[in-house]
């Protein structure tokens, strides 16, 4: 059975890239996706916006709903300080599996807690099963039909707190109109813009970032 893109990017890194250093996985990703094939990974642009919020924060519990390869959770992983740690979300069980390789050869697995299954199941079990209080920062990068029910449900499960900060991919393109009328009129968050590139391409993205009041 021939082999998935996903798995192609897996095998990229596994041969080219140096165990143990996150950045060389990051970079060896990047390097496949921009020359090889195209992939909807956060990549270097927006991945810097994505290091300045989480360094920024100096996050102890970060959420990630959209794991895809792993890219950007090793991305949050790589800054985040002893004892803290990044709980990713992914239904997809052959991207959960490729993830997993991905983070485990980038050094990072210990920071890491893969969730695998529907951010709408795994969110409502986050306090009890996973023992989070709440969340200091959230990255939404799944179906963008999803990130304004599922900042809905953040708040209907107690999961924000004053000062929690929602950042979220590609509010221009693929782009998740939605997400931004509901979070930008919502008096509960203070909203701020990045414009960028889409990965890999010359086209017009943003990152929203949403810092919830209260
Ligand atoms: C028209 C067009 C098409 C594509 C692009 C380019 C482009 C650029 C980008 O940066 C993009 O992030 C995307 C994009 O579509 N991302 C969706 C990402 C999904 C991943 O998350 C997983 N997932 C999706 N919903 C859930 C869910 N509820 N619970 C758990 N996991 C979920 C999936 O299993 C995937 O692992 C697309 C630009 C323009
Ligand atoms: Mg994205």
């Amino acid at each position: 059975m021939n082999q998935s893109k996903e798995q192609r990017i897996l095998n990229f890194v596994l041969q080219n890239a140096v165990r143990g250093d996150p950045c060389s996985v990051m970079d060896t990703i990047d390097k496949y996706c921009s020359q090889k094939e195209w992939a909807m990974n956060v990549g270097c642009e927006k991945g810097l916006i994505l290091d300045k919020t989480v360094e920024e924060i100096k996050p102890s519990v970060v959420l990630e709903l959209g794991t895809y390869c792993g890219y950007s959770a090793i991305r949050i992983a790589r800054l985040l300080k002893a004892g803290a740690r990044l709980l990713t979300v992914e239904f997809n069980p052959e991207f959960a599996a490729i993830a997993k390789q991905m983070i485990e050869f980038a050094g990072v697995q210990d920071k890491v807690n893969i969730l695998e299954g529907p951010s709408e199941e795994i969110i409502p079990q986050l306090k009890k099963k996973y023992e989070v209080d709440t969340l200091d920062f959230v990255f939404l990068d799944h179906w963008k039909d999803r990130y304004s029910p599922d900042t809905i449900l953040l708040q209907e499960c107690n999961l924000l707190r004053k000062g929690s900060v929602l950042l979220a991919d590609n509010v221009i393109c693929p782009g998740a109109p939605e997400f931004l009328k509901y979070i930008r009129n919502n008096p509960s968050f203070q909203c701020t813009n990045y414009p960028a590139h889409l990965e890999y391409m010359e086209v017009q993205d943003a990152m929203e970032k949403a810092v919830f009041l209260g």
